[in-house]
């Protein structure tokens, strides 16, 4: 098969899609892989170095999307649909609930869609998501610790206090990857922190892991409004699947803040918990004031550490992209209902329900769609 590898084009977004690692395994396995050039500079990857594990470098965009297989980071911007064609399989981070528009390029075109986000083994787990939301966790705790400081905007104060004053306020709204990794370093700041989780069985788990350390509560509008209300900084970490993030810290909520408190909406890449976030930041303008409140809506923070973010990502990517490469994408997924659960949109439909729910588009199961073509 033949693999294209394009630069990333969103606002500081300094990730790859492929290590020269990754190449010189797909290669191994006898595809071409074509990386456009300059493609792995922002992670520290020359272009000699992907020729020299057996990968091409092509001069433009355009040339790294005419492969059969695409493979990128983020989701492709509008200026990038002009490459989209039926059969194209397209290998990435997608976040489709809350982009109306990428899902309509991807269906008119008829592009084979596979999200690394809505990959999905058996236990539940997210493989393909994991590494970037431990990236974006740690990060998220120390981007509200620099936030809180005044020269930043913040109200001027140090998360982990020091003896004879007291320790800031961390509430980490949802307890998966973002919120225990989250919970990692606010702690290790000094920080006191609460996490609340709406699964009682992920709160005995992090119970276990952090002990007395850590404060634990049930999600629900009181115990929200109650933790936000107290906290210097809050995290929004909360998943469901493939599906538009549920709106759980109401304006109400940010008013009740102090003046100078910070949030970081970490699932701001599925629309974001926050009602006062109306809009996606960017690294080069990353926050904005409502309510006395500074918001943190960065979409791609992995983006800001890409040697450890791109690693990490082609570590766990490039196993499925040889199962598709060698099969072919209708028997790799047929034959791993993780990968299978990865599809968002084939032939033209939109196989991912909560995707589909989203936009109000009808639902095909991609399992069926595969098996009857
Ligand atoms: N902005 C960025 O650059 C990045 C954003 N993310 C995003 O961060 C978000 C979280 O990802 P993960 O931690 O990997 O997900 P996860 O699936 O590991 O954790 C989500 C947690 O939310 C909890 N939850 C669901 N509904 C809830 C509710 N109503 N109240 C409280 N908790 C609730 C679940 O029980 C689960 O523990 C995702 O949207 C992901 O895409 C991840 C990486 C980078
Ligand atoms: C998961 C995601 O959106 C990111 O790593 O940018």
């Amino acid at each position: 098969m033949r693999i294209g590898v394009p630069s990333e084009i969103k606002n500081n977004e300094n990730r790859v899609a492929m290590t020269p690692a990754g190449v010189l395994n797909l290669v191994a396995s006898g595809h071409e892989v074509y990386i456009q050039t300059g493609a792995g500079e922002g992670s520290g990857f020359a272009d000699e170095e992907y020729e020299q594990a057996g990968g091409s470098i092509v001069e433009s965009a355009a040339q790294a999307w005419s492969m059969d297989m695409v493979m990128k980071v983020k989701e492709p911007l509008p200026e990038e649909f002009i490459y989209f064609h039926e059969g194209l399989i397209l290998f990435t981070y997608l976040h489709l609930a809350p982009e109306p528009e990428l899902t309509k390029a991807l269906t008119d075109n008829k592009v084979v869609a596979i999200a690394y986000e809505t990959v999905q083994l058996p236990n539940r787990t997210l493989p393909l998501l994991t590494p970037m939301s431990e990236v974006a966790g740690r990060m998220a705790a120390q981007i509200g610790a620099q936030f809180l400081e005044k020269p930043k905007g913040g109200m001027g104060i140090l998360l982990g206090g020091v003896p004879g004053v007291k320790r800031g306020k961390v509430t980490i709204i949802g307890g998966g990857v973002v919120g225990t990794n989250a919970a990692k370093i606010a702690m290790g700041l000094g920080a006191d922190v609460t996490i609340i989780d709406l699964n009682p069985e992920r709160l005995r788990q992090l119970d276990d892991i952090f002990g007395a350390e850590i404060n634990t509560l049930i999600s629900n509008p009181l115990n929200i409004a109650l933790a936000v209300a107290e906290s210097d900084l809050v995290i929004g970490g909360v998943l469901i699947p493939g599906a538009r993030a549920p709106k759980l810290v109401t304006e109400e909520m940010i008013k009740s803040m102090k003046p100078g408190s910070v949030i970081v909406d970490v699932a701001i890449d599925q629309g974001g918990i926050f009602e006062t976030v109306d809009r996606i930041t960017t690294h080069d303008n990353p926050t904005y004031e409502k309510h006395g409140v500074l918001h943190y809506a960065v979409a791609n923070m992995p983006g800001a550490v890409p040697r450890t973010s791109t690693i990490a990502l082609t570590n766990v990517t490039v196993p499925y992209a040889l199962q598709i490469a060698n099969k072919g994408y209708s028997k790799a997924c047929l034959d791993n209902e993780a990968l299978l659960q990865g599809i968002n949109t084939l032939n033209g439909y939109v196989t991912y329900r909560a995707v589909a729910e989203a936009h109000g588009l009808e639902y095909k199961e991609a399992g069926f769609l595969l098996s009857t073509m």
